[in-house]
């Protein structure tokens, strides 16, 4: 087979075999600067001059034994960087890569008027993957632009770049092109350093990473085995949030779903369904107890949907939260949760086991409430990822999860974005099928130890319920409500871990 088609941030891209391609070499272009000393001294020199440097770099992905590979250049014995290079002032990121990519791999030849230059290079610019920034003349970099920095130095892309299935390189003498297994970079910071070693995750697929968490049945299960979810949330006026989020746990294959509410909402939300385990003690005398009481049985907790947002909250939120964080459980704040977070970010700042799930609204209040100036609803994708990794760095590396038309997952190091189609629709309580299918994706995933599971928990649960959204709407249309998504919760799991 010569070209593997594989789905890479939910698009289809196919893989070429290298065993396809041939290797030629041509005169070296030696590097610009001698040292990485001379290479910052020539950044603080251009930098009045140029303004910030940037730069593009291609990521090109083949597979050998079936196993995706990364290309990267070495130079010397231990130095490895992606194929790519600086732009020119006014440049576009696709043509800019492409001529670099035309200079590095492109066939050497010479034109009528006797000059030396290269063929261009076959290949198909792709989508952006990764940003990071440079904020000083130095080596550190970030995935996103710290809050405090106005002229950054040298912002740096990585691109997605499709070769066709066959072809050949030309490869400039003082390099070797070498193709590097994914496992082989992933989180290899020593080997490759931060940039290379992020990209597996910033490659993943959705299929491989359910099927990487999904626990598998067996009659040797008892009853929570495969999960006991709480959920924390449910007042006079918001009976049906806590209800989906619950629901969507039980129905994506959790065991048991608890909610925590008032008392007058839990007549209403056990109407709903005899599945939920429903107590009505939130804010009544002695809550606080019998609730610590349930949590040492529960293994993830879901806090906020439909929570209300009284004042005798103020109280009682602090305290769920530092019982939960305590017990060292996984938590999601979503909804009035995230509210009512605002005033309490220092109980969470650093938890890795939380995961915040805010809409555009709720993520404009906690960048306000860290004192960041909020993002724009309609803010360029870029923008937006800056944005949310650089509010889970500030919290402490924490998993920030913005939902909008399209979710923006950070953990302040790596950030994906999940931009599967979904519903043209709207409507209410889609956001708290999220919030439960993040709990349980979370539960299984650390149940399996998988490295960065509350990472690719989000990632999943957010291509779950999108691709839930879409095969709903295809029914309801502008009909659709929240309850219908939640019958095709398991056709939109099979969906998706059929994917190639
Ligand atoms: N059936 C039930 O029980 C349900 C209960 N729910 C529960 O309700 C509680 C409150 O949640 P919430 O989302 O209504 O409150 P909040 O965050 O203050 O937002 C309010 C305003 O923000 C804006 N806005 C939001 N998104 C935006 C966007 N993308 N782009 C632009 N603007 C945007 C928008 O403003 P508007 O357009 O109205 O001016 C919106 O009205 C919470 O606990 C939740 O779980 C819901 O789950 C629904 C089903
Ligand atoms: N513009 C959009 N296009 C496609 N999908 C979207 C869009 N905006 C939100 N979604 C999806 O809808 C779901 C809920 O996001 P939303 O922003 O409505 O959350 P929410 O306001 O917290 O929901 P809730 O009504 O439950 O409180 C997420 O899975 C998200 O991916």
């Amino acid at each position: 087979m010569a070209s593997e088609s594989v789905e890479l941030n939910n698009r289809a891209i196919s893989l070429p075999n290298l065993m396809k391609y041939t290797f030629g070499t041509k005169d070296a272009i030696p590097e610009r600067d001698k040292s990485i000393t001379e290479r910052f001294s020539r950044l603080r020199r251009e930098f009045p001059v140029m303004g910030m440097r940037r730069t593009v770099e291609a990521i090109i992905l083949t597979h050998q034994h079936k196993m995706p590979h990364i290309l990267l250049l070495k130079i010397g014995a231990t130095y490895f960087k992606l194929p790519g290079g600086t732009l020119e002032p006014g440049e576009g990121d696709s043509e800019g890569l492409h001529r670099i990519l035309t200079t590095l791999f492109g066939e050497p030849f010479i034109a009528d008027d006797g000059q030396h230059i290269f063929a261009p290079f076959p290949c198909e610019i792709r989508e952006v993957v990764a940003n990071w920034w440079r904020p000083h003349f130095e080596p550190t970099q970030y995935p996103y632009l710290p809050s405090h920095i106005t002229r950054p130095k040298e912002h740096r892309r990585m691109i997605l770049v499709e070769l066709p299935p066959e072809g050949c390189f030309h490869v400039p003498g003082n390099y070797n092109l070498l193709a590097a297994p994914l496992f082989e970079l992933f989180e290899n910071t020593p080997g490759y350093g931060p940039v290379i070693a992020s990209l597996p995750l910033s490659l993943s697929k959705v299929g491989k990473i359910l099927q990487s968490i999904l626990p598998i049945l067996s009659n040797r299960d008892h009853k929570g085995t495969c999960g006991k979810i709480g959920v924390v949330g449910g007042s006079l006026e918001y009976t049906g949030a806590p209800y989906f989020a619950a629901m969507t746990s039980l129905r994506l294959g959790a065991d048991l779903a608890h909610v925590f509410c008032r008392p007058e909402a839990a007549v209403v939300i056990k109407s709903y369904s005899p599945e939920l385990i429903v107590h009505p003690i939130l804010c009544t005398p002695g809550c606080e107890a019998k609730f610590d009481e349930w949590l040492s049985r529960l293994n993830a907790i879901v806090v906020g949907p439909g929570l209300g947002r009284d004042a005798d909250l103020d109280e009682l939120f602090p305290k769920i939260l530092t019982s939960v964080v305590k017990k060292e459980l996984l938590l999601v704040v979503d909804g009035d949760g995230l509210f009512l977070l605002q005033k309490h970010l220092d109980l969470v700042k650093g938890y890795g086991k939380c995961m915040l799930t805010p809409n555009a609204m709720e993520f404009q209040r906690l960048e306000k409430a860290v004192g960041f100036s909020p993002t724009s609803f309609d803010a360029p994708d870029t923008e937006l990822q800056t944005s949310v990794a650089r509010l889970a760095s500030h919290l402490g590396s924490l998993t920030v999860v913005r939902k909008g038309r399209s979710d923006i997952i950070s953990n302040g190091v790596v950030t994906f974005d999940c931009s599967l189609p979904g519903s043209p629709r709207r409507c209410g309580g889609q956001g708290d099928l999220l919030s439960g299918s993040v709990a349980t994706l979370a539960f299984w995933a650390s149940e399996k130890c998988v490295e960065n599971g509350g990472m690719l928990a989000c990632l999943a649960a957010c291509s779950l319920i999108r691709s839930c959204a879409e095969i709903s709407f295809e029914k309801f249309g502008r009909g659709l409500v929240a309850s219908d998504m939640i019958p095709v919760i398991q056709v939109a799991l099979k969906h998706l871990l059929e994917q190639k």
